[in-house]
C-alpha cells in the first residue's frame, strides 16, 4: 500500500517573516494525517521551516538543487547544503524550472542521481504542454521525460523516488485535468516503471497529480487508483492547505 504524499510548492512567495507566520499556525493544524505532509518554501526560508517542523507531522522539501557538491556555479545550491540544513525532500525538473531556466532531461538525470546518493527524496515532475496535448503526443513526451530522469537509476533507489505528473496547461491557470485524465497519464508512467524496471518497484513508487489542485477537487483526484498525492502550488500558500491534506 503506497502512502500519499502530498506537497506544497511555495514557488517564489513568503519570505522568512512569512513562513515564521504561516508555519507557526499550520504546523499544530497538521497532525496524524493519512498523508505525508511537505512544505517546500524558497532556499532562504528552508532553515526556518526546518527549525519550525520539528517535531511535527510536516516534512521540508527544497524546490531545486544542483548536482554538483560545490564550485563554480554561481547562484546554485547543492543538495549537500539542503541535507545539512535537515531538508528531506526536493522538487527536480519542475516545469518551470524546465521552461525559464534551461532545465532539461540530462540536468533532471543528473539531479535525481545526486538527490538519492544524498538521501533526499526527489519529487520529479514531468508533464506535457498545451500544444503537445492538443497534438495528442502527451503519453510520448510524458514517458520521454520518466526514461530520460531514470537512467542509470537502480532498482532500490528508483522505489524511493515519488514522480509528479503536471500538465503545463493546468498549473496556476485553474483548469485541473479531469480526474480522468490525470489517471489516464499516471497509469502511463506506472506502466512505463514496470518495463524500465518490474511490476513491483511500479507498484511501490508514488506518482502525485499537480496543477490547480484544491479543496474542491482533490478527493476525487485522489481517489484515482494510479494517483498517490498531490503537488500543490496557489493552494498550499494559504492556511486552508489543512483541509486540502485531510481530504
Ligand atoms: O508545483 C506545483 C504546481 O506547479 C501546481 O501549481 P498550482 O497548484 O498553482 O496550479
Amino acid at each position: 500500500m503506497r502512502k500519499s504524499v502530498i506537497a506544497g510548492n511555495w514557488k517564489l512567495n513568503n519570505d522568512v517573516k512569512a513562513t515564521k507566520e504561516f508555519l507557526f499556525e499550520l504546523r499544530d493544524k497538521i497532525k496524524d494525517t493519512e498523508v505525508e505532509v511537505v512544505v517546500c518554501p524558497p532556499f532562504t526560508s528552508l532553515s526556518t521551516a526546518v527549525e519550525l517542523v520539528k517535531g511535527t507531522d510536516i516534512k521540508v522539501g527544497a524546490q531545486n538543487m544542483h548536482w554538483e557538491t560545490s564550485g563554480a556555479y554561481t547562484g546554485e545550491v547543492s543538495g549537500e547544503m539542503l541535507a545539512e540544513l535537515g531538508v528531506e525532500y526536493v522538487i527536480i525538473g519542475h516545469s518551470e524550472r524546465r521552461q525559464y531556466f534551461n532545465e532539461t532531461d540530462e540536468t533532471v538525470n543528473k539531479k535525481l542521481i545526486k538527490s538519492l546518493k544524498l538521501g533526499l527524496i526527489p519529487i520529479i515532475c514531468v508533464g506535457e504542454s498545451l500544444e503537445q496535448r492538443e497534438k495528442g503526443i502527451q503519453k510520448d513526451i510524458v514517458t520521454k521525460q520518466v526514461i530520460s530522469a531514470f537512467k542509470n537509476v537502480n532498482t532500490e533507489d528508483a522505489k524511493k523516488v515519488i514522480v509528479a505528473y503536471e500538465p503545463i496547461w493546468a498549473i496556476g491557470t485553474g483548469i485541473t485535468a479531469t480526474s480522468a485524465q490525470a489517471e489516464e497519464v499516471c497509469g502511463w508512467i506506472r506502466e512505463t516503471f514496470v518495463e524500465l524496471y518490474s511490476t513491483d518497484v511500479a507498484q511501490v513508487i508514488r506518482i502525485q497529480y499537480g496543477g490547480s489542485v484544491n479543496n474542491g477537487n482533490v478527493k476525487e483526484l485522489m481517489n484515482m487508483p494510479n494517483i498517490d498525492g498531490a503537488l500543490v502550488g496557489g493552494a498550499s500558500l494559504k492556511l486552508d492547505f489543512e483541509n486540502l491534506v485531510k481530504y
